[in-house]
């Protein structure tokens, strides 16, 4: 049983609550009998954490299901993905400012790689670098095609947004992206008639796109997905009384962090010191922090154990920034799993750790890693239930019933 509405549970209580995401964390041993990522990365400060609160392992979606970056935190947000799904395009937009209103249709780009037949070499253009990027967005914007405002914004290295505007648009398309090289990027279909028009317009859209690319030594190519229209999600303050703020370095965490009404915190750097620091600044401001570390996920993405491993130490490092806060709750977890094995998402359960010193029931593990949460208090659970473990730890919510 799941309640869906906590509003009539909701206790006017001041505390603080602090949601430190590292993207893709879950991982898997390199080979038979070894230590995965997490349990691999020297990491005191959250061990210290993991010995005082309690471990368990999320689930994104449901068993076996493995989840996009933007589901994966709906979910951990109280949001059922499932009932509502909100493609790509939206989150990257609403990460870089570009407003995507009903009737309108936005799509996540990513530059890539195609050789002289027209197959995908590289799914990320050698992730080419925001400086030789961005440029070829700019001349992405001269294409026009009658009857439909188009805007496009570089989002980062080799990602991009691309929105069709007053139109009337449907978004109920295929994506272009195979997920895989050795493919053609594929043509937008139409999945009912309504979304003919804007298949029609995408498909001259990327026509024309491809003219314009097809001398780039890297990007030569692209691909588009998550196709959608604002779903008009209920606010952090609707859904739980919390003045909430993300702070993000990458724009489509930022862009689901604006789909549940928080606020972007806008700071300089990348590092996690640096986000710790924006927390710090702004630690009066608001009632509940969603933090998000990015190069997990990528360097998972790229197979590399080792680069995963330094950046979780690096985060567990600055860690002592975000605990001297004295946050009423510190949940600690990914929003899926990324082995650097697999090099891809995968459907493994995620790491999950609560510490909240005035309410927690601490369970017996004494280090943050995949198999200690496997034998934590909290088992596992689907990560819907973040939210409510947090606000119950929190204790910002009432009991149910007389
Ligand atoms: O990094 C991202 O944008 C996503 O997590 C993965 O997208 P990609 O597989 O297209 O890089």
């Amino acid at each position: 049983m799941q309640i869906e509405d906590l509003g009539s549970l909701l206790a006017p209580v001041n505390s603080k609550i602090v949601l430190l995401v590292m993207d893709g964390l879950g991982g898997l041993p390199m080979e038979p009998g070894g230590k995965t990522e997490l349990e691999t990365a020297n990491t005191p400060n959250m061990d210290k954490l993991a010995a005082e609160g309690i471990l368990g392992q999320s689930c994104p979606i449901s068993a076996g299901i493995t989840p996009g970056s933007g589901p994966a935190h709906l979910s951990l947000f109280g949001i059922d993905p499932v009932k509502t799904e909100v493609g790509r395009g939206v989150l990257e937009a609403f990460g870089v400012n570009v407003t995507v209103n009903k009737g309108d249709v936005a799509a996540r780009g990513n530059f890539c790689t195609l050789d002289s037949n027209g197959i995908i070499i590289d799914r990320r253009a050698g992730r080419i670098s925001s400086e030789e990027a961005a440029p070829i967005c700019e001349r992405l914007k001269s294409i026009k095609i009658p009857g439909v405002e188009i805007e496009v914004k570089h989002v980062k290295e080799y990602r991009f947004v691309v929105v069709m505007r007053g139109a009337g648009l449907s978004p109920d398309l295929e994506e272009t992206d195979p997920q895989r090289t050795g493919a053609a990027p594929l043509k937008v279909v139409a999945q009912n008639g309504a979304a003919q028009k804007a298949a029609d317009l995408f498909n001259k859209w990327i026509e024309e796109a491809n003219k314009l690319m097809k001398d780039e030594p890297k990007a030569n190519g692209l691909t588009l997905r998550g196709f959608a229209t604002d779903p008009g999600l209920p606010t952090y303050k609707e859904l739980y009384n919390l003045r909430a703020a993300c702070v993000a370095v990458y724009p489509m965490y930022r862009g689901v962090a604006q789909l549940v009404g928080m606020d972007l915190i806008k700071f300089d750097g990348e590092t996690p010191e640096d986000e710790f620091k924006a927390v710090a600044d702004h630690w009066n401001e608001y009632d509940f922090f969603f933090v998000h570390i990015k190069k997990s996920d990528s360097y998972g993405e790229d197979g590399n154990f080792d680069g995963k491993v330094k950046i979780i130490e690096g985060v567990d490092a600055a860690l002592p920034k975000l605990v001297g806060l004295h946050p009423d709750v510190l949940v600690i977890t990914g929003d899926h799993s990324t082995p650097a094995k697999l090099r891809t998402h995968s459907w493994h359960p995620v790491p999950y750790l609560l510490w909240a010193p005035a309410s927690v029931r601490p369970d017996t593990e004494k280090e943050f890693g995949e198999r200690a949460c496997m034998h934590g208090g909290l088992g596992i659970f689907p990560a819907l239930d973040n939210m409510p473990l947090s606000l119950a730890h929190a204790l910002r919510l009432n009991k149910f019933g007389a």
